[in-house]
């Protein structure tokens, strides 16, 4: 017998507006129980205004939206018992102590995980008498990954989840939420960081002037980006740019002053490219070959670096 799950997280034809001006446009994605799902785009693309669709906090427009089959503004009350959601700083009472507010939103589940051993994974035990408005940036920031989570909660939702940080908080952060994600825990990302999206995020969703621009894993964006393959090199005697242009796969040939040729193009080209030198009997003095990033791949599927 074949089974299908449902997402545990279902967005269809989400759309809202503002002032008539629709932010978030058609967005459709299901998330996975187990997945981590990132949300990508450039400030400004609708990505918090989807995540709040489907944290409850904002009526859609248009669309559907399920979490674990729950609609999250009728059933509310009943999805506040199963997702976590990091919260803006606005929203903690800046007299509240660490150990205060850990205590307060255990209360509010059902079934909360000890918070002792969550503030100690975070690097704040040393703060749990601290009152919130005392404590430094990522401080704080530690601070409301802990409460997205200390509910033990079976989907979370983290926008913005290592802002602040230093590097070494953000590793552990990252090692955190994979401990979560292995747990059973489903994830939902946004993130501005692309090592971050690369690294934790099983699948993600580009978005664009509040449409879907791509849907992919971090692989399948990374292939898509033009010129998939960068090889530089200095030729030891002349090369005919126009020969390399006509290489498979090249999507662009750049000659620069001091004599370093850059190609951009797919895994063919390398390969093409070194017959071609050895049969002039030029030799490629640096080379170097590179893959494209998941910065690469965001820059063209957004246009973000355009101006
Ligand atoms: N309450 C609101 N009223 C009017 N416009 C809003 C409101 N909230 C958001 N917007 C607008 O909707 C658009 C999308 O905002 P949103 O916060 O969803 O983007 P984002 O992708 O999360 O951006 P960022 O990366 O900068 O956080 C923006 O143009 C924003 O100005």
């Amino acid at each position: 017998m074949t089974t299908t799950t449902a997402p545990l997280i279902e967005v269809d034809g989400l759309r809202k507006a503002y002032a008539g001006r629709a932010v978030v446009d058609e967005v459709s994605f299901g998330v996975a129980e187990g997945e981590i799902f990132g949300i990508l785009g450039p400030n400004g693309a609708g990505k918090t205004t989807t995540v709040e669709c489907v944290e409850g906090l904002r009526k859609p427009d248009a669309g559907r939206v399920r979490v674990a089959g729950l609609d999250p503004v009728r059933d509310h009350a009943r999805l506040t018992g199963l997702l976590g959601a990091q919260l803006q700083e606005s929203e903690v009472q800046p007299k509240l102590t660490v150990k205060e507010a850990l205590e307060l939103y255990s209360a509010f589940y059902p079934d909360p995980l000890d918070w002792r051993p969550l503030a100690e994974r975070l690097r704040l035990e040393d703060k749990l008498g601290t009152r919130f408005a005392k404590l430094s940036g990522g401080q704080k920031q530690r601070l409301f990954i802990a409460l997205a989570l200390v509910g033990n909660p079976r989907v979370v939702v983290l926008d913005e989840l290592t802002t602040g940080l230093d590097p070494r908080a953000r590793r552990d952060t990252w090692q955190l939420i994979e401990d979560v994600r292995d747990s059973g825990v489903t994830v939902l990302l946004v993130t501005h960081f692309m090592e971050e999206a690369q690294r934790l995020c099983d699948r993600i969703a580009v978005i664009d002037q509040g449409r879907i621009a791509a849907l992919d894993t971090p692989a399948g964006l990374i292939s898509r980006a033009a010129g998939a393959t960068v090889v530089t090199f200095v030729p030891s005697g002349p090369v005919d740019e126009r020969e390399l242009a006509e290489l498979p796969g090249v999507a662009s040939v750049e000659h620069r002053a001091d004599g370093r040729i850059t190609l951009t193009g797919g895994d063919e080209t390398v390969d093409a490219l070194l017959t071609l030198l050895a049969r002039h009997h030029v030799t490629a003095h640096q080379l170097r070959v590179s893959d494209a990033t998941l910065d690469d791949a965001f820059l063209d599927l957004t246009g973000a670096g355009q101006s």
